[in-house]
């Protein structure tokens, strides 16, 4: 049997991953077709490729499926409930940064800060009878992050994508997710909340706690560990 490596299946994301590791000796690829999600590993004996979606290493990982693992520290954080127990990040790989925020739209001018939003959405509520909508795919974070900054007036509204047009297209009122460069934020007329963001996210490796390791897998792990300097 081999050490399980999974690692997002397309995009930068994987282009970059594939550099980390090539610059490290081991050279990742993708083989078959362009659309055969297949690949190989050479540089070391024992490691086998599994192209995934960066959203679903987190329970690959959780589920011992797969040994080793790159996504983003937001992707496991928000999948996995106690994450630390089910997964150790071994390595933080310098791509991928991402901030999750929380934006409302430009034209409120009184709202920059979290309690300027726990204001408003009491307003909200008294003005329009319903709580404040806030547009996520990170549920269990922004929840988290709302309840600590002592925001409870408001209405997590799910969205898998586009959500910064969730307040253009009246399905919220404001957003959380994750930014890089801001434009997106900016052409849907929305600011970022200037407290702290919710989570800083990077790329990182991270190690299957759960994952069974033979004794022979066990010495690839450990000459793999060695290559990548970890
Ligand atoms: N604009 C961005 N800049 C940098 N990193 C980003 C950006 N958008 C997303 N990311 C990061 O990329 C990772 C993958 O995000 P995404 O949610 O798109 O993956 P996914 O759910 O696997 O996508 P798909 O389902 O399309 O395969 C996340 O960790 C996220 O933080
Ligand atoms: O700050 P920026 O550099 O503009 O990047 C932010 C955008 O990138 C991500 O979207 P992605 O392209 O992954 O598509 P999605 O909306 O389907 O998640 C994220 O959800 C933002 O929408």
């Amino acid at each position: 049997m081999s050490i399980k490596l999974g690692v997002p299946s397309k995009g930068r994301l994987m282009e970059k991953t594939f550099e980390w590791f090539g610059s490290r000796g081991v050279a990742l690829s993708r083989t078959g077709s362009d659309r055969e999600y297949a690949g190989a590993v050479e540089g070391i004996d024992g490691v086998s490729l599994v192209l995934l979606s960066a959203g679903e290493i987190p329970r690959e990982l959780a589920a011992g499926r797969i040994h080793l693992g790159v996504t983003g520290t937001d992707l496991i954080r928000e999948k996995l409930v106690r994450w630390d127990q089910k997964v150790e990040p071994l390595a933080e790989l310098g791509f991928g940064h991402a901030d999750l925020i929380l934006a409302v739209p430009s034209a409120w001018v009184d709202v920059d800060t979290l309690d300027d939003l726990d204001a408003a959405a009491a307003a909200f509520r008294s003005v329009h009878g319903m709580r404040m909508r806030i547009a996520t795919k990170y549920h269990r974070l922004v929840r988290d992050y709302l309840r600590a900054g002592g925001v409870a007036d408001y209405r997590l509204v799910d969205s898998q994508g586009a959500t910064e047009g969730t307040v253009a297209n009246l399905t919220a009122e404001a957003v959380a997710d994750i930014t890089s460069t801001g434009e997106t934020l900016r052409a849907n007329h929305l600011k970022v909340l200037t407290d702290a963001p919710i989570l800083r996210s990077q790329a990182t490796l991270f190690r299957s706690r759960v994952a069974e390791v033979s004794a022979q897998e066990d010495e690839t792990m450990a000459t793999l560990c060695r290559m990548l300097d970890l």
